[in-house]
């Protein structure tokens, strides 16, 4: 389980924003430079949800900001409503309806066209505001007589109308954008954002609607900024016009870099350095209009210097004062394969392969999965033609062929992640040709990949609940405010995963520091943890040392009992002792199935395949 401190971070945003008038002025912060922290601050916990935590780096934050903003300003200028937190509520739920229109079209791409898409779209925003709804904007005037903002108790109205109690009123907001952001990066939700930023395709594959999940971040996003619009509006006490223009969507991604992308904290210690250094140039060195080039130095020189910004260097710093070094757990890689320690996995592996399986169904008889007639073509290249193919339940599966001869495209196929040119593809009963391969993971099909699809900057633990939350939450839910140990039966299933793929002692250590043939079997975990009544195995022996097959021929014994599994490799011994049947592919086509004796011994094959390793096999 994922234990976490419950609200001590909290408690010490609670001091600090207590100290923060105390201290910052001494350090030559002026009141205004503080409020203007918190907004910035605020807006960046949106976009930091979006880019850090997410890896979508939107340079369109601008158009949310202004339309937040221009909204919440008209309803106080322009209307007789006079209740400010209203009037913020109202701009932001504005920013964030206007945040799911543009995220419906920004988020139909990927990588630096998706952060294309959001210029222009802020672009266009800009100009709207300047012509067609100048009207209701101001146009270059912006909207002035934004009132400061006030709390009506009924009896009573409290006016935040000087800097200090406007403070009070902003760290109250940043305080509250805080505690939500933090329980959502908790939550169900956050891990899968992560493991979006991080692997997107795998993500997918475990039976998660990435989509989805990116939409809705993009409207929190928006959501949070077009919140932290508004407080300019009633900061400034009048709306600027401005703040649709690119720089705004610029400094916020600056912000974000010097404070520390995927932290919360970043931006708000990036606004802090950007507005104090802003200030300092221009006031105090009177460094007229060349300060913007001081600045743009120093900012290149903070986001080479302190690669992981501001808050990495104060961890880093925190460390070296406490003379800490990082755990490394030492593996005995040595140990592994030793009788022993195969025995003790299996016995583990045998317990655990019970408690992850799905429910036996009354219809576990005949074939599993059935394609006919499948054909793959890339242009003129057709790497599968017409195969016919079937798998009964508790089936272990072996499929051979050549490099090249049309098996990695035939289980891409498969799992639905290419559709084939023609052909049908049945699996339980339902025909899944052209489904999405979310889906199939979902109704339990899915694979391990030849070539490791990990989430590297994550733990053990934490790469086995994206998968195993596929399972137990289906393919998207909005459980922002639930924390991940709330989620029923998640640890059993971890747990039970760890322990088929002997990774129990390692569930806390990040897979970065994985050694190769660890990282191998987490592969496969991923695949277990999403309790598949049918699994592909890509290769899963490939690279790995002769020993590390040994342990690992052995978890894949284990595992398939009361499962049904299709393994490809090109180490015929470990297959042929592993599978009950073998399917031989050369270029494209089935040439012959049978049992692994009968492989061996079968001429055609020899011929056409197994003429370089015939000693091998003899
Ligand atoms: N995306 C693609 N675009 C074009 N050609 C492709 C594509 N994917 C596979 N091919 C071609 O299809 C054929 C079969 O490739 P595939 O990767 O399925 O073979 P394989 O049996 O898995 O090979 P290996 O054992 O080397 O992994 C090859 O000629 C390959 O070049």
């Amino acid at each position: 389980m994922i234990r976490q401190r419950p609200y001590l971070i909290e408690l010490f945003v609670v001091i600090g924003l207590c100290l923060a008038p105390f201290v910052l002025p001494y350090l030559g912060f002026t009141p205004s430079t503080i409020n203007r922290i918190l907004i910035w601050g605020l807006l960046g916990i949106g976009f930091d949800l979006l880019f850090g935590y997410t890896g979508l780096l939107s340079f369109g934050q601008a158009a949310f900001f202004g339309t937040g903003g221009m909204f919440a300003a008209y309803m106080l200028t322009e209307t007789p409503m006079e209740n400010t937190i209203l009037a913020l509520f109202l701009g932001a739920a504005a920013a964030g309806v206007v945040g799911y229109l543009v995220g419906l079209i920004a988020l139909r791409r990927t990588g630096i066209y998706f952060a294309m898409i959001t210029v222009a779209i802020a672009e266009v925003f800009f100009f709207v505001e300047f012509n067609p709804l100048s009207e209701y904007t101001g146009g270059e005037n912006g909207l002035p007589g934004v009132p400061t903002p006030n709390l009506s108790l009924g009896f009573t109205t409290i006016e935040f109308d000087s800097n200090w109690t406007m403070y009070i009123f902003f760290a109250f907001w940043y305080f509250v954008g805080l505690a939500i952001a933090l329980r959502i990066v908790r939550s169900p939700f956050g891990l899968l954002l992560r493991a979006i930023r991080d692997n997107p395709l795998r993500a997918e594959a475990l039976g998660h609607n990435i989509h989805g999940y990116k939409l809705s971040v993009f409207v929190i996003a928006a959501i949070y900024t077009g919140f932290a619009g508004g407080l300019l509006g009633m900061f400034q006490g009048f709306m600027p016009p401005d703040a649709f223009m690119f720089a705004t969507s610029g400094e916020i991604v600056m912000q974000t870099a010097i404070g520390g992308a995927g932290t919360l904290f970043g931006p708000l210690l990036g606004a802090g350095a950007w507005l104090f250094m802003s200030d300092f140039f221009q006031t105090t060195l009177n460094l007229g209009a060349s300060w913007k080039l001081v600045l743009g130095i120093v900012f290149v020189l903070l986001v080479c210097f302190l690669r992981r910004g501001l808050v990495g260097a104060f961890v880093d710093l925190y460390h070296l004062a406490a003379g800490e070094k990082r755990k490394h757990e030492p593996v005995d890689e040595t140990t592994a394969g030793t009788g022993a320690e195969v025995e003790n996995m299996a016995a583990i592996a045998n317990r655990s392969a019970e408690m992850l399986a799905r429910k036996p169904s009354s219809e576990n008889v005949g074939a599993i999965l059935k394609a006919t007639g499948l054909t793959k073509s890339y242009g003129g290249v057709v790497a599968n033609s017409d195969i016919d193919f079937s798998v009964d339940y508790g089936e272990m599966r072996g499929i051979i062929g050549p490099n090249g001869a049309g098996k990695s495209t035939f289980f891409k196929m498969l799992t639905c992640e290419v559709s084939p040119t023609s052909g049908k593809i049945v699996f339980e009963g339902r025909d899944i040709t052209g489904l999405s391969v979310t889906d199939v993971c979902q109704f339990g099909l899915t694979k391990s990949y030849q070539i490791n699809q990990l989430f590297e900057r994550l733990t053990v633990r934490e790469n086995l609940s994206i998968a195993a939350l596929g399972l137990l939450r289906g393919k998207f839910k909005l459980d922002l405010y639930r924390s991940l140990s709330g989620v029923p039966g998640l640890d059993h299933q971890v747990e039970g995963a760890a322990a088929l793929v002997n990774l129990t002692r390692r569930l806390d250590t990040p897979v970065s520091e994985l050694a190769y043939g660890e990282k191998r079997r987490l592969e496969i975990g991923l695949a277990l943890a999403t309790s598949p009544s049918l699994l592909l195995l890509d290769e899963p022996l490939a690279g790995m040392s002769p020993q590390e097959r040994v342990t690992t021929v052995a978890l894949l014994k284990s595992i398939a009992i009361g499962r049904t599994m299709i393994i490809i490799d090109h180490d015929m011994d470990a297959l042929f002792e592993l599978v009950g049947k073998v399917t031989v592919l050369q270029e494209g086509r089935v040439l012959v199935e049978g049992t692994p004796e009968e492989i061996k011994n079968n001429p055609k094959v020899q011929e056409a395949y197994l003429g370089g390793v015939d000693e091998e096999m003899a």
